[in-house]
């Protein structure tokens, strides 16, 4: 797309606002789904990255892969199966979501970023004990009764190493991080990441927290895009999981949010990551995109 010189320098002015009010902030963006497959998306991606860093913001990156380690399950003749969004894992799923996570996506990403001129570091949630995890156990609803059930080395977040990410990002590094993390009981633990992204912004006390996905945002009747919502109360949301209205992996990316702004981050977003440059609309525009998570109204 060319613009006339006047246009381009009108854009960049009316960057100029976000850029100074963002400048030294830190940012927490969960990448995953169409985003992290598509080609053309996936370099949209790093580049807004770049660009964050590059106006001086400090970008923590949290990836998926869900679709990846299910593919080599799958090779492997193993079926995958989901309790309120979450992967059931046993001992062998949890060596190969490792595998996958930390092995093959966590470099692809910081190949990516470094080739771009970043200076990006890869981490898994064992190293330094960034991630400590305890066994989560998931709640399903069933006529209004919630029922816990063991869903194996599914784990949740005890405790981030803030630490360790404030020296990188003190010294100009970009975390990218997998979500997987070592138990309180030495087993290694897999992590939703949207979870970990929302921890992780909430110690971090982060200015925001953005989860990319394959949707617009969250809608009041999924089948209906006309009831798309723009911005949801912690009361509704939570009200909303309980009657089925948000469900599936939707669930782990709403209680992301809450936790990330009841742990200290500012705002938590769920952004569309089909649509290209979705993190800089977010950020750069007043209008912002996707649904925002909010306490109360
Ligand atoms: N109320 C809702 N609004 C929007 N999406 C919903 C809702 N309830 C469930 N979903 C589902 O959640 C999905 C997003 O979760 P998931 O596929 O795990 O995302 P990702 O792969 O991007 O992490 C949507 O594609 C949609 O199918
Ligand atoms: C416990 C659990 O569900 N872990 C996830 C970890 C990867 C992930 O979260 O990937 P997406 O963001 O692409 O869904 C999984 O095994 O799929």
């Amino acid at each position: 797309m060319i613009h006339s010189p006047e246009r381009t320098a009108a854009v960049l002015i009316e960057t100029l606002p976000y850029m100074q009010q963002f400048a030294g902030k830190t940012v927490v963006i969960k990448y995953g789904g169409n985003a992290m497959i598509n080609g053309e998306l996936k370099q949209q991606v790093i580049k807004d990255i770049i660009l964050m860093k590059c106006v001086g913001m400090r970008p923590v990156v949290v990836h998926g892969g869900g679709p990846e380690i299910t593919g080599f399950l799958k090779q492997l003749g193993k079926q995958s199966t989901f309790v309120s969004g979450l992967r059931v894992t046993d001992a062998e799923t949890v060596e190969v979501a490792e595998m996958v996570l930390a092995g093959k996506i966590n470099s692809e990403i910081v190949c990516l970023l470094n080739q771009q001129g970043a200076k990006a570091v890869g981490l898994s949630g064992k190293d330094a004990d960034l991630v400590i995890a305890e066994k989560h156990l998931a709640e399903i609803y069933e006529n209004g009764e919630v029922k816990k059930a063991d869903i194996g080395f599914v784990g949740d977040v005890v405790k981030i190493n803030a630490g360790l990410l404030h020296t990188l990002l003190d010294q100009d590094y970009i975390p990218v991080i997998a979500p997987i993390g070592r138990g309180i009981d030495n087993a290694t633990y897999n992590i939703n990441a949207d979870y970990v992204a929302g921890e992780i912004a909430g110690a971090l006390e982060a200015e925001k927290l953005m989860l990319l996905t394959d949707v617009e945002g969250i809608y009041r009747d999924y089948h209906d895009k006309s009831t798309f919502i723009s911005t949801l109360t912690f009361e509704d949301a939570q009200g909303m999981i309980q009657d089925g209205t948000i469900d599936g992996g939707m669930i782990p990316k709403v209680e992301a949010c809450i936790r990330a702004l009841s742990g200290g981050a500012v705002k938590a977003h769920i952004i569309d990551g089909r649509q290209p440059h979705s993190l800089l609309l977010e950020i750069f525009t007043s209008a912002g995109i996707g649904t925002e998570i909010v306490k109360s109204r």
